[in-house]
């Protein structure tokens, strides 16, 4: 099973540049969590980080019982053997066909017999829907199967914990579909937890257990998927919705009078192309494919919502109970709570304040209400 990952108070900079700061979030054992976020907010410094590739100045890491930032750099190899980390660009080496791609890590980590390791080499290649292509060079196949070789070669070492930083990039919706098919497959298989770094909202609202999301060098939440998709926080609803108007702009964030211009010009009729609905809703969860063994990730986080079920907005509570007693936007419940379909269209769930107590948002998966202080 995949192991719990615990970040607290975190800080990351480059010289003077913050890239984020006090960054705390729980990633839960054997769950699938996501991180969202606007370009350039440091998703993959985290993820590096995560690695110990990068060293955040402050925060701890904890992982399996060892803290990465202070360890020992004997403890941080072998902390690091437990994880399986995808890159964007699949990061293969170009000279190399599929087959030593995928076998390079355990050439390298292991003292296996080339027998074992053609044996586990295969296994994951077909895992990956790549038999016949082994003797393929990357350049030679398509972003997409480059994206499932570098996830056969982030499987081979049976990772505890599997990193994937932008898994969609480069592929087209239906490519996308069949990797996050891929990866709650995998999940169900070998139960790994899983952190996806990602800028696609179908991804974000269908293939997670837990959702967070980075902006102006904050976490702005984390927590159960149910929570930030039920959020009326405004960057969380111009983010899932691909709208210009909000907070985030094109490049930094916006300064009031781009903000105040371009709310003018909508009141003045101008339409800027964004969705006419709000996606802001839950929808239903990707499942393993038939045949998969059950994600037992489903079952413990079931009894992990139940216990902080009382800390979460009151949107999420519902969206959280109507799943839990497998009601679905099918059965009409989505107008009322937020839980719909796509093909539904929009189901706003009634407005509530980020400040109220009881709608507070959820940054940690610390079964502990937030404090005033922060997470705990
Ligand atoms: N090794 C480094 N040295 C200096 N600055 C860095 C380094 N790595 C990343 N940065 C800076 O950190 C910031 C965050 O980069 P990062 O790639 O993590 O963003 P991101 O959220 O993953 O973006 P995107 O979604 O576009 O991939 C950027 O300003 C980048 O230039």
């Amino acid at each position: 099973m995949g192991v719990e990952v615990a970040v607290e108070g975190l800080t990351k900079s480059f010289g003077s540049q913050n890239i984020w700061q006090d960054v705390s979030l729980t990633l839960p054992a054997g769950e699938v969590s996501a991180l969202l976020g606007p370009s350039g907010t440091g998703k993959s410094v985290f993820l590096k980080s995560l690695i110990g590739l990068l060293r955040p100045e402050q925060g701890s890491i904890v992982i399996d019982g060892t803290d990465i930032l202070q360890c020992s750099s004997k403890e941080l190899y072998e902390i690091r053997q437990m994880f399986g980390v995808l890159f964007q660009d699949g990061a293969l080496f170009g000279s190399m066909d599929l087959f030593d791609n995928v076998a390079f890590p355990l050439r390298e980590h292991t003292k296996k017999s080339e027998s074992e390791i053609r044996k586990i080499v295969m296994e994951k290649l077909d895992l990956n829907g790549l038999i016949g292509a082994e003797n393929k060079l990357p350049g030679e196949i398509s972003g997409g199967m480059r994206k499932r070789a570098g996830l056969a070669r982030a499987l081979v070492l049976d990772p505890q914990i599997i990193l994937c930083d932008e898994p969609d990039s480069g592929l087209d919706p239906v490519r996308t579909a069949y990797l996050s098919q891929l990866i709650i497959d995998i999940n169900a298989q070998i139960d790994a937890t899983v952190l996806i770094v990602t800028h696609n909202i179908n991804l974000a609202r269908t293939v997670p257990d837990n959702l967070g999301m980075l902006f102006r060098k904050q976490l702005v939440m984390f927590g159960p998927r149910e929570v930030l998709l039920t959020s009326d926080e405004p960057v969380v609803e111009q983010f899932l919705n691909g709208r210009k108007i909000g907070p985030i702009g094109m490049s930094e964030e916006k300064d009031d009078a781009q903000m105040a211009a371009e709310l003018a010009a909508q009141a003045a009729g101008h339409h800027d192309g964004s969705p006419e609905e709000d996606v802001r809703g839950i929808s239903r969860q990707m499942e393993a494919s038939p045949g998969m063994p059950e994600r037992q990730a489903v079952a413990r986080r079931q009894a992990r919502v139940r216990e902080i079920l009382h800390t979460l907005p009151a949107d999420a509570q519902k969206g959280i109970l109507a799943s839990l007693e497998g009601r679905y936007g099918a059965d009409g419940f989505g107008d009322e709570y937020g839980y719909g379909s796509e093909q539904e269209g929009a189901h706003r769930a009634p407005s509530h304040s980020a400040s109220d107590p009881d709608t507070e948002v959820f940054a940690s998966a610390d079964p502990q209400p937030p404090s005033a202080e922060g997470r705990s």
